[in-house]
């Protein structure tokens, strides 16, 4: 086996993906290493012009204008280019000399993906592409990887952020389409041709791309009945939010069988369509992703978060290079744990959070005002108290919520109560989390 001290690393594309993967990978390469066991070494960057401004300032010994000769020294090829071409002579070309590839295009893999994946088999190259589909949200691994052994029957979800962020927004202030669609492209959600995703085909590469790992079935992205957003009117978006729906651009994959003679098909479909105001993914806003599996063992599973976005996608990225770069230097998927990091594990006490406290108390005056000069003597800051009184009692029941604090604070405060002649009892300390 090749001992790896260092592992080549060539990217092409530096745009919003690319430029935020090159920044990462320099900025964490301590870390990356010592995750991968050799170091993760960023060779060049291709470009097509050296001299452009870019978001993110990169190093300029790194850029080059030569792809074929980056692709040439590396042993990683990211292909962040988009589009189909020249990126998928550029995949080929990487494959055939021996490199592994990560992309994030779904454009290329939903219509030329089986022949990338058979250029990658005939040598044995790892193809990854993690970042394709609903951006950083885990989706590509646990359907191709954690859930090979079940079968998937159905694929609800919504994976095209800036149709979400539209129709949210129209949602929300009864904004037309092209109102929406301006605020879209003013926060940078939108690209400057918004008809990919609009027309709903950005939709329907990434139901191709889902269908063809789930039902492990070549779905070309063709055979995926397409409608976009650009008929949602705002008149259709306001009766619906009165019935209790909301319009949403969904990608639906699924399993079907012929009642009659029990043949199976499978459907992969993107279209506008009404959903419940209670169901989850009513809930998705903004250019939030979101997407339901249905898998016959393991029941419903669901994944969300942030569909696109140049540093969000670019985690994906290098996620897969991990992945890859692993395999490279174990010859395996790499160990099973993975602890060099060593950070030490800290006591409940360090942690920080908030409490929900109820006390029996004696009701007489000032009673609260020593309970606050204990949380207050602790450091310990009151945001909410409610109390109640059971008629005829002598007591009184408080409910304390508090601020942020620290555990440690906490308990001492909580020891403190304890021990107050105005407090009968500590009838609950619990903590407060998922507050937003
Ligand atoms: N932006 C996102 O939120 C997002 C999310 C998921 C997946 N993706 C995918 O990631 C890929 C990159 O997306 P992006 O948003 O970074 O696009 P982008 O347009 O911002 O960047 C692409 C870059 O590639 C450069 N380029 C074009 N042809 C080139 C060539 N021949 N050689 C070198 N550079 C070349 C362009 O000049 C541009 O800077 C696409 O396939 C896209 O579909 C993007
Ligand atoms: N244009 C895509 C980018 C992420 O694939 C979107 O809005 O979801
Ligand atoms: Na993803």
């Amino acid at each position: 086996m090749i001992e790896y001290r260092s592992i080549r690393v060539g990217l092409l594309g530096a745009g919003s993906v690319g430029s935020q993967v090159a920044r990462l990978l320099l900025e964490h390469a301590d870390e990356l290493e010592q995750r991968v066991g050799a170091r993760l070494e960023l060779v060049g960057i291709a470009v097509r012009d050296t001299s452009a401004k870019r978001d993110v300032e990169l190093p300029a010994e790194l850029l080059t204008t030569d792809a074929e000769s980056l692709i040439l020294g590396s042993d990683i090829v990211i292909e962040l280019v988009g589009g189909i071409e020249p990126a998928r002579s550029l995949v080929l070309q990487a494959i055939g000399s021996g490199a592994d590839v990560v992309t994030g295009n779904k454009a290329l893999l939903a219509s030329h993906g089986p022949e990338l994946f058979a250029a990658a088999e005939q040598v044995g190259a790892q193809l990854s592409y993690e970042a394709a589909v609903a951006g950083a949200i885990p989706i590509i691994r646990p359907l191709r990887e954690s859930l090979a052994g079940d079968r998937v029957d159905r694929i609800l979800g919504i994976v095209n952020g800036t149709t979400n962020f539209i129709l949210d927004r129209m949602d929300t202030t009864g904004a037309s389409l092209e109102d929406a669609l301006a605020t879209a492209t003013e926060l940078g959600y939108a690209e400057a041709d918004p008809t990919a995703d609009i027309g709903g085909y950005d939709a329907a590469q990434k139901a191709a791309i889902l269908a063809s790992l789930a039902f492990h079935t070549s779905v070309p992205v063709e055979a995926v009945h397409r409608e976009g957003i650009t008929e949602v009117s705002a008149d259709q978006v306001e009766s619906a939010r009165r019935a209790g729906y909301v319009v949403k651009l969904l990608a639906i994959c699924e399993r079907l069988t012929d009642p009659e003679t029990g043949d199976e098909g499978v459907s992969a479909r993107v279209y506008p369509a009404l959903v419940p105001r209670s169901h989850p993914l009513a809930a998705v806003h903004g250019a939030n992703n979101a997407v339901f599996v249905e898998a016959s063992a393991a029941g419903p599973l669901m994944f969300y978060g942030a569909g696109a976005g140049g540093v969000q996608t670019a985690s994906a990225v290098l996620g897969d290079l991990v992945a890859i770069a692993r395999r490279r230097v174990s010859g395996g998927p790499g160990t099973a744990e993975s602890t060099q990091a060593e950070v030490p594990v800290l006591e409940i006490g360090r942690i920080t959070t908030r409490y929900a406290i109820t006390l029996e108390v004696t009701d007489e005056p000032g009673v609260l005002e020593q309970i606050a000069r204990i949380f207050a003597l602790h450091g310990v800051s009151v945001e909410q108290l409610q109390q109640s009184v059971s008629e005829g009692s002598q007591r009184a029941t408080l409910v304390i919520g508090t601020h942020e604090a620290k555990e440690s604070a906490l308990a001492e405060t909580v020891a403190a109560l304890a021990q107050s002649p105005v407090v009968a009892s500590v009838a609950s300390v619990l903590r407060v989390e998922g507050a937003l």
